[in-house]
């Protein structure tokens, strides 16, 4: 028996929704170890193994091949590689998980509107502060791309782990890279994004990975069933 392996979101909302879309499928997935397990099992196929991973996880594991089948946020398919799209074929887009990955600045910085000001700033900063323009973000290549974009190299970038937000107030950084979806943690931190500062709307993906294995004609049998449920038509 050749096993299909499928890797779902740990935690949060984007796990419990992307737990409904197999069961609206009619492929329920449970938990015999219980809420906090990270194996499942799906009873109408047996032979899919089911894996509960961070997100970030499933995007690496999904562009290596690893997993055949997964649910993710496309920013961090964006993020893993820079050939990761090309790694793998989107089966749906779902409708949840909508965020986007932005570039903010405090809002005191009153003359930075757009990445061009950004532009300037940065030129500038090194000779007014004696240091580099400060950059705290998670999404370290996203960032590369979108500041190379406009032609922005002088500044340095702070890796962040988490509530990157803090990162200008605490003077870890001057200004970030981050995902929002209400606004409410940047608003709450007395950031702003700036104009053409949108790097990449996202939301969560069903993917297969370009060299997923078909196990017998099981894999198509799976994404048909997803894919079923949308109106979009999916051609492996
Ligand atoms: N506030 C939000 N609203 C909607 N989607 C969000 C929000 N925050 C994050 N997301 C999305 O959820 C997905 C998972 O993000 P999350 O930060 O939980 O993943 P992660 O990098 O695996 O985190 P961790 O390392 O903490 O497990 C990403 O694709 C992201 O775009
Ligand atoms: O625009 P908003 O609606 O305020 O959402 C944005 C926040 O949501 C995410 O944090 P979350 O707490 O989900 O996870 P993380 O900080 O661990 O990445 C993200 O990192 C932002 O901090």
């Amino acid at each position: 028996m050749t096993t299909i392996m499928l890797a779902l979101p740990s935690k949060g909302r984007i796990q419990d929704e992307s737990l409904a879309v197999f069961a609206d499928a009619g492929l329920a997935i449970d938990r015999p170890g219980g809420a906090r397990s990270y194996l499942g099992e799906m009873a109408a196929m047996p032979d899919v193994s089911v894996r509960f991973l961070s997100a970030s996880e499933i995007a690496r594991e999904l562009i290596r091949g690893t997993i055949d089948i997964g649910i993710t946020g496309e920013d961090l398919i964006h993020e893993t590689a820079a050939a990761g799209p090309d790694q793998i074929a989107i089966v749906k887009r779902l409708g949840f998980g909508r965020a986007d990955a932005v570039v903010a600045v405090p809002d005191s910085w009153i003359d930075v509107t757009t990445m061009d000001d950004l532009s300037d700033v940065a030129a500038d900063f090194r000779a007014r502060h004696g240091r580099w323009l400060k950059v705290a973000t998670k999404f370290v290549n996203l960032t590369r791309r979108h500041f190379a974009a406009h032609g922005i190299a002088e500044y340095r970038i702070v890796e962040s782990l988490g509530a990157t937000e803090a990162a200008p107030a605490s003077g870890a950084a001057d200004l970030i890279v981050d995902i929002t979806s209400t606004g409410s943690t940047l608003s709450a931190n007395g950031l702003r994004i700036i104009e053409d500062g949108t790097m990449l709307k996202s939301e969560s993906l069903l993917m297969v990975a370009r060299n997923a294995e078909w196990h017998e004609g099981k894999l198509e049998t799976l994404v048909r069933l997803l894919s079923a449920l949308g109106a979009e038509t999916f051609q492996p």
